[in-house]
């Protein structure tokens, strides 16, 4: 494969200035386009960078007035390689814009090499990867589009860094919204809410400002609803119906489960809802699963285990996985971004369905309208979604669904100061956990 040699590295002088080394060398014939694009590191940085090059002069002043608002590459910042195309990329689609927030971190480090490689996207979409950091975190940025590079991926066009969300999400179509922080010792979940609802708004804002009006986006730093209602009603032009909250992961970790009582590989297990909170009061659905196409209760007999050892081990999965590795699932989280992605990207197969966490104004099931709340989903591959309307309910299934959406209520009474909609009051259940909290 021709490729082109490119190795690159910043340094931030201060905090508003990055300085920028390149070194490029053409030892082959190029035949795709590169680019690796810092970004500003605030609305108005100024940015100095220097380029090893036969071509290239250092060092070359560049002014943040000049970068504002552009997306395209600048100057040598590009490191452009304009090269014949081969026959394949004829076939390729228009390259596409995909902003990563928490970009340094352990889940996007999964992630982000799944869609460099195409396996979320498919083989024949170009994509360009916008990587949104901190202060605190670009210099690991850095090194993760320097390993993006190291990695050759043809369908990979533009890698660019930044910890301004207003220039990262710029023309973004989709956002994925991974960077949080974490809960710490003593922290209480009002603090966390507040903190982390501070950076969604943030985001929402920006997304609203910079991003394709149509982006989709989905949250997964937690508390990854409350946090998803935060960023999108801070961002009133995109439509409420593309803000997600990621729940695949308990729906996936919900298959693996039913599959392990079943004797079953889990492949043979659809219909799988999560309904409501990202939290120990998520409702893993065994009413509407099936196993081989038959309704869970008629495969697994021990209706206890399926309401008491079932439930909780879902619920409680991402704290049992903390204990044994001391840190959060990162790559099965990873995989079922992908999972979400491909779900809104490909039709959903025929009688089945996915969940997801969205917007609940006009849901069919009589859940509170104004949160968000996993539901089951369908797509058509066209990137949107409709909800399932053949469901059934019964009154334990039911019961457990009011008690998480009392938990999201009291969430977003939480988070008023940050949604526009009064002062913040806290009055959480005792028992409200992330799934990693035990
Ligand atoms: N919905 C789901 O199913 C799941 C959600 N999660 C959640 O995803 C999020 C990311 O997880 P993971 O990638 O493993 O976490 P990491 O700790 O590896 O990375 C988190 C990133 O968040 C960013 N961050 C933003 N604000 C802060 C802050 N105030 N303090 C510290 N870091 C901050 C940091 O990046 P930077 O400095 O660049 O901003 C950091 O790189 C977490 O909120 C986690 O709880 C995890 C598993 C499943
Ligand atoms: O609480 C966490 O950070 C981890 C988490 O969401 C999960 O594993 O589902």
């Amino acid at each position: 494969m021709a490729v082109a040699e490119l190795s690159t590295s910043c340094t931030k002088t201060h905090s508003s200035q990055l300085s920028l080394s390149s070194s490029s060398s053409s030892r082959f014939s190029h035949h795709f386009r590169r680019s690796f694009r810092p970004l500003p590191t605030t609305r108005n940085p100024t940015i100095s960078c220097s380029v090893a090059s036969d071509q290239v002069q250092s060092p070359i002043p560049v002014q943040a007035e000049d970068l504002k608002g552009k997306s395209e590459c600048y100057g040598v910042f590009c490191l452009t390689y304009d090269l014949q195309a081969e026959e394949e990329t004829k076939s390729w689609k228009k390259l596409i814009n995909i902003a990563v927030s928490g970009a340094a971190g352990m889940i996007s480090n999964h992630l982000l090499f799944k869609i460099a490689s195409g396996e979320v996207f498919g083989p024949n979409q170009p994509v360009a990867l916008k990587l949104l950091g901190s202060e605190r975190s670009i210099q690991a940025l850095e090194g993760v589009a320097m390993e993006l590079e190291d990695s050759l991926f043809p369908l990979l066009r533009e890698v660019s860094i930044g910890i301004n969300p207003y220039e990262v999400f710029q023309d973004a179509e989709w956002a994925l919204l991974i960077g949080a922080k974490p809960r710490g010792p003593g922290m209480e979940r009002a603090d966390l809410l507040d903190i982390n609802g501070q950076i969604f708004a943030e985001q929402g804002k920006a997304l609203n400002a910079s991003a394709s009006p149509n982006v989709k986006v989905i949250v997964v730093g937690n508390p990854c609803n409350t946090n998803a209602l935060i960023c999108m009603k801070n961002a009133p032009n995109i439509p409420a119906k593309n803000f997600h909250a990621l729940t695949r992961l308990d729906e996936n970790r919900a298959k693996c489960q039913l599959a392990l009582k079943a004797g079953v590989f889990y492949d043979q297990v659809s219909n799988m809802t999560i309904w409501g909170n990202h939290s120990t009061t998520q409702v893993p659905d065994f009413l509407n699963a099936r196993i081989k196409g038959l309704p869970v209760k008629e495969v697994i007999k021990d209706h206890k285990w399926l309401e008491e050892e079932f439930t909780e081990k879902v619920q409680k999965r991402g704290g049992v996985l903390i204990k044994k590795w001391g840190r959060s699932s990162a790559a099965s989280t990873a995989v079922s971004i992908v999972d979400a992605i491909r779900s809104l990207i490909t039709p959903t197969p025929k009688g089945d369905w996915f969940s997801s966490g969205v917007y609940t104004n006009g849901n069919p099931y009589g859940i509170v309208e104004d949160i968000i709340f996993s539901m089951p989903c369908r797509s058509k591959g066209d990137g949107d979604y409709e909800l399932v309307k053949d469901v059934i309910f019964d009154d334990y299934l039911l019961k457990r669904i009011k008690k998480s959406e009392a938990e999201l209520l009291a969430e977003k009474r939480c988070v008023a100061h940050l949604t526009g909609e009064g002062i913040g009051f806290c009055d959480l259940p005792e028992d409200t956990m992330l799934p990693g909290e035990m």
